[in-house]
């Protein structure tokens, strides 16, 4: 009863199913959508050609004398039966090759719209672990599927235009197959909607295991961990687990192709049953001389073209329903896209001529109950410099990400010069340069590691310079094999790497490159040595030229000089004020600086 309520909502599904089928492609390309349309219906004009051949030809020989066949007739049909076999199989070779490029098209128009979600997502998205499950998924499937449903829908073009004109010619032929024909059909669309939906819940249960999977096969073949990898001799047991996943993968793919296999068999054996009774039918009747042996020749050309056609017919609806749920998760997924999104801002760059003040902000990461941050105030006067410490874990990057409007407060808000950073939006993010502790080493020329930092100017020639000579950097950026074009990575040819201090002060570059009116530095000189980190701060102002910052450090001697200074605890702000001021309190900071300075005293 379930069942049959479901395939008769699959089949009112079907116009849907189809229109959404074609606006995808029509949308992808709609040139290549005409071009291979037209290609099917000419293909199933000469499959009709062909059987009207067929039957002419047969009615010329069956002539009881050889010499009454008319020659210069029979000539002419078989040079029209050549020129018609080869013309069909000459566009069934360009409707391949033309659905390969429109294939193409429709994948990356996919992947454009999936780009868009991810490059526009909050920050916290990443954060979730279903994000990436879906992500995964659309990556493998959903990106596929566009590809398969063009595939489809031109097999259903071509296969339904052709059924159509041979079921026409069965009908005059001998009416009495086309009832056969239609059964044989029937089990391979009841199947294709269970296939879809098995096949869709086998790639959501995967899911997870392939991500681990594809997160160890980066670790054994990428440069960035094979060093630690070699250093602990760790490959050997992470190569053991990627082989152990891929068992577990594999055994549970060979199930599915099993059952998909079984589904296939079925239906496969109840279309060859419907063939065999129908060519039972036409012998019966060309025996019993209900039809001469003329029109039974062209009806089995008919029959054999239809069995082939219908077979395309109903496999493609099998994929365009299968592909559907695929779909869906990828429309899931878009729409996932608006309610990510950062709000876009006016388009200019925050201003910051009064007061950036964090108002009581508090802030759980998603999933967590105990917040990282709790009623945290702070405020950051244009030019100041100001400073974030505390022990690890106590809040500060956290505290820096929501300043640089990457994460928004679970409670209280940020105003720029009295206006809610909610309402800025991504002016936000335009008006401030962050570099973390964990910054990006951009596998790109040195100019556009510099120079991503101002995406919008990326390209203006000297600007990279300028920024490097400011963070210390044009001294070894200059004389690398082709200076600021030399890419930054040993995995390109003529590539090279930096040290950890270079890469630091190229991070800092990037920072310095973006015209932005607050800079945060997350641990800036965790990696410089002592004279570059002493240069750092020693002319930090100059540096800034006028802008203001917010320097997250466990190096006490390097924000001493700071305007201000924010001790975190736990989530808390717990002291505050210059360093005399918090000397002279003998709380936390006063600890902690007297620990370090005896440390390296
Ligand atoms: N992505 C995350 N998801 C959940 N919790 C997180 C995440 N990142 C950080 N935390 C937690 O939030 C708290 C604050 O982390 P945060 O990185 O802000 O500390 P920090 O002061 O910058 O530390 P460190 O000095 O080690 O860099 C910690 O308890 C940390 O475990």
């Amino acid at each position: 009863m379930v069942e049959s309520r479901t395939r008769s909502r699959d089949v009112r599904a079907l116009p849907r199913l189809l229109g959404r089928a074609v606006r995808l492609v029509r949308q992808a390309d709609p040139r290549g959508f005409a071009a291979a349309a037209a290609y099917q219906l000419v293909g199933a004009v000469a499959s009709v050609g062909l059987v009207v051949i067929g039957k002419l030809l047969l009615d010329i020989l069956q002539v009881p004398d050889a010499d009454d066949v008319p020659g210069g007739r029979l000539a002419v049909l078989v040079g029209a039966l050549a020129l018609v076999s080869a013309g069909s199989s000459a566009i069934g070779t360009f409707q391949s090759q033309q659905q390969r490029l429109l294939g193409e098209r429709v994948a990356l128009a996919a992947w454009e719209r999936v780009l868009d979600v991810t490059g526009r997502a909050r920050l916290e998205t990443y954060e979730s672990s279903t994000f990436y499950d879906q992500l995964q998924r659309v990556q493998t499937n959903a990106i596929m599927r566009p590809v398969t449903v063009t595939t489809g829908l031109f097999q259903l073009i071509g296969g339904g235009a052709t059924t159509v004109a041979m079921l026409l010619a069965v009908a005059v032929l001998a009416p009495v197959l086309i009832p056969l024909l239609l059964l044989g059909g029937i089990p391979a669309i009841l199947m294709s909607r269970r296939a879809s939906r098995t096949e869709f819940s086998f790639a959501v249960a995967q899911s997870p295991l392939v991500r681990q999977r594809d997160y160890l096969r980066e670790i054994l073949t990428r440069r960035e961990p094979a060093k630690e990898v070699r250093a602990f001799d760790a490959a050997t047991v992470l190569r053991r687990r990627h082989d152990a996943m891929s068992r577990t993968f594999t055994a549970a793919l060979r199930s599915q192709v099993r059952r998909r296999q079984r589904q296939t068999a079925v239906t496969a054996l109840a279309s060859g049953l419907a063939l065999a009774a129908a060519l039972g039918v036409l012998a019966w009747q060309v025996a019993s001389e209900r039809i001469s042996i003329a029109e039974a020749g062209a009806a089995v050309l008919a029959v054999r073209l239809l069995s082939g056609r219908l077979d395309q017919v109903f496999g493609s609806l099998g994929q365009l329903f299968e592909s559907a749920v695929f779909l869906d998760d990828l429309d899931r997924f878009l729409a996932l896209g608006a309610r990510l999104a950062r709000p876009h801002g006016s388009g200019q760059a925050a201003p910051h001529r009064d007061v950036l003040a964090v108002e009581k902000v508090s802030y759980a990461y998603p999933g967590t109950s105990r917040p990282a941050l709790r009623d945290v105030d702070l405020r950051i006067r244009p030019g100041e410099v100001v400073a974030l410490v505390g022990e690890n874990g106590s809040g500060k990057t956290t505290l820096a990400k929501i300043i640089a409007g990457l994460y928004a407060p679970t409670a209280g808000r940020v105003t720029w010069d009295g206006h809610d950073a909610a309402e800025l939006g991504n002016d936000v993010t335009r008006a401030s340069a962050v570099i973390f502790q964990d910054f990006v080493r951009y596998q790109f020329p040195a100019r556009d590691n510099i120079g991503i930092g101002d995406p919008e100017r990326m390209d203006d020639p000297d600007a990279a310079e300028q920024a490097a000579r400011r963070a210390g950097a044009h001294g070894f950026l200059s004389v690398l094999p082709a200076g600021y074009d030399t890419i930054l990575s040993r995995e390109y040819a003529g590539g090279r790497d930096l040290s950890l201090g270079q890469w630091q002060r190229v991070a800092l570059a990037r920072a310095f490159r973006r015209d932005a009116s607050l800079v945060i530095l997350d641990e800036p000189t965790a990696s410089l040595d002592p004279r570059a980190e002493h240069d750092l701060f020693a002319d930090i102002r100059g540096l800034l030229q006028g802008r203001s910052a917010l320097l997250v450090s466990h190096r006490y001697s390097s924000v001493r000089n700071a305007d201000r200074i924010y001790v975190l605890q736990a989530g808390e702000v717990v002291e505050h004020g210059t360093h005399d001021e918090l000397i002279a309190r003998q709380g936390l900071y006063a600890e902690l600086y007297e620990l370090q300075s005896r440390t390296y005293l």
